[in-house]
């Protein structure tokens, strides 16, 4: 069996309210392009109003359910685990989870105190070590996370919500995100706290009126799991699961007499208005406006000397970037100023990459700079001196960090794999840059980066993507100025305005 969709193992429980659990989970995987395959591990009787009942699926039948996955069909990308009320399936899923499905990403929401309530799965605790070496992303509220990690309220005041995520890190999880880990201080606020090795950060929402929604839970988890089959990273896949349960939350799909709604199931998130505003140590937190810079900024060549600013900006492009790696290098200073000299002679826009005091004292008509110059340059003093600012992203969690700075242009990279530079993450593909270009349209200008050449350049175009950015597909052609023609031809024009 071949499927176009991504297959996401579900190992969870019916709720006959259809609300939360494995219905909730195939909604929400099918709204991310994915295909859940439900491994029924209990049945429960719900309504908004009540838990009446749960019973367990024979281990022999789970375990027929899973044989069946893992033989006829295709490839499984991720693996989702809700509630799992039986020790017996518990412990064959788990040994699947270490043998034949070892390797793949597994997102566990280890439900132990559900709203509901009566609810609870087995054996989490005396299993958890086992359980976090096989999870990429480890989805406790805050009572379960504390619950599991044996920590009491005046552990968790004396340590912080990010050393408790910590905790789980340690002990194996890839990714942690604690929800609802506000630490009881912000009432307004629906905040969760994302944990890996590499990155720490809280997402913050308003808090929706009334109580929430029914499946909040299993809609986020079963999100997050088909979002890392769809090759998400983890953080770029948690402020898009968080977005889809703040849209469910905030427009359920049933209406509800006092009980709590079961989440609304509305698709891919397409607005900017549902995504989480985002903390991170030592990031800056908000910028005032940097001035703007047109929409559609043309072609846009990044190149690393002056023979190329000028061989460029001779044959007509508007827009440009010097990036010289090198900061000792003894002409730097004045190779920006000759290439702000040439910019200027042309009429086009020249972004200097990092050494924004140098573009500052010639008078650049912009910076370009990635996450981690962001962390330490003095932004202020960039916006004071009138440059605008261009930022660098790497997917949804970036492109949120860099917004928030209200800068000039953000650019969508990397595209497609390229030897230009060494890259942390993976190509983002066509698929990602059309959805993040159409929730910046109209919000501010984009830039696409990252192995286009002439061949993949249409498929980068047919997105709302504003321009084009790029090195060797220019300087390393054969004919640079025939291949500049047909680039300069084939990218929208960057227009007379600068
Ligand atoms: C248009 C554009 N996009 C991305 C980059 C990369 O910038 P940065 O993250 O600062 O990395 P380096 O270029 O400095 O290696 C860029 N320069 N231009
Ligand atoms: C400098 C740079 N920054 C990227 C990013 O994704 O931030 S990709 C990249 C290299 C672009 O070169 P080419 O067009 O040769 O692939
Ligand atoms: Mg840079």
């Amino acid at each position: 069996m071949t499927s176009k969709r991504p297959l996401v193992l579900i190992a969870a429980t019916v709720d006959s309210g259809g609300g939360a659990g494995i219905t909730a989970d195939i909604l929400s995987i099918h709204d991310h392009g994915a295909w859940g395959l439900p491994l029924v591990n209990a049945v429960s009787s719900q309504s908004l109003k009540r838990v009446a009942g749960i019973e367990n699926i024979s281990a022999a039948m789970f375990s027929n359910m899973l044989d069946v996955a893992l033989s006829d069909w295709e490839e499984i990308s991720a693996v989702k685990v809700g509630l799992m009320p039986d020790r017996k399936t518990l412990d064959i899923f788990l040994t699947a989870l270490e043998t034949k499905l070892k390797g793949v990403k597994v997102v566990w929401d280890p439900v132990l105190t559900a709203t509901a309530g009566r609810l609870e799965s087995a054996d989490l605790k005396s299993n958890l070590s086992r359980i976090l070496k096989v999870t990429t992303i480890f989805t406790p509220n805050l009572p379960e996370a504390l619950e599991l990690a044996g920590w009491d309220k005046a552990r968790l005041k004396q340590d912080g919500v990010f050393e408790l995520g910590r905790f789980f890190v340690k002990m194996g999880a890839k990714n942690v995100i604690i929800k609802g880990g506000h630490l009881g201080d912000s009432v307004a606020t629906a905040d969760d706290v994302f944990v890996s090795e590499r990155l720490s950060f809280m997402m913050r929402l308003p808090k929706a009126a009334g109580d929430g929604a029914h499946g909040g839970g299993c809609a986020l988890s079963s999100a997050l799991a088909a979002l890392l089959a769809k090759d998400y990273a983890p953080e770029d896949a948690a402020v898009l699961a968080k977005a889809y349960v703040y849209h469910g939350i905030l427009d359920p799909d049933l209406q509800s007499d006092g009980g709590r709604p079961p989440v609304g199931h509305h698709g891919l998130i397409c607005s900017l208005k549902y995504f989480p505003e985002i903390f991170e140590e030592g990031f800056p937190q908000k910028a005032e406006p940097f001035p703007l810079c047109p929409t559609q900024l043309g072609l846009y060549p990044v190149v690393d000397s002056v023979e190329w600013v000028e061989t460029l900006l001779a044959m007509g492009v508007r827009t440009i970037q010097l990036r010289i790696k090198d900061k000792n290098d003894p002409q730097l200073a004045e190779k920006i100023k000759r290439s702000v000299f040439l910019s200027k002679t042309y009429k086009a826009r020249l972004f200097i990459d990092d050494h924004y005091d140098l573009a500052i004292a010639a008078g650049a008509y912009g910076v370009h700079l990635g996450m981690e110059d962001l962390r330490t340059a003095d932004l202020e003093k960039i916006r004071k001196s009138g440059l605008r600012l261009g930022v660098s992203t790497h997917g949804l969690y970036e492109m949120l960090k860099g917004l928030q700075l209200n800068p000039s242009y953000i650019a969508l990279g990397h595209i497609f794999p390229t030897k230009s530079k060494v890259m942390p993450s993976k190509p983002q593909g066509v698929e990602k840059l059309a959805h993040e270009a159409a929730l910046l349209e109209n919000v501010v200008p984009t830039v696409a980066i990252g192995g286009i050449k002439l061949h993949n350049l249409a498929d980068v175009l047919s997105t709302k993507v504003g321009s084009v950015a790029l090195i060797t597909g220019i300087t390393q052609s054969d004919d640079p100025l025939l291949t500049t023609q047909k680039w300069l031809n084939l990218c929208k024009n960057g227009g007379d305005e600068i």
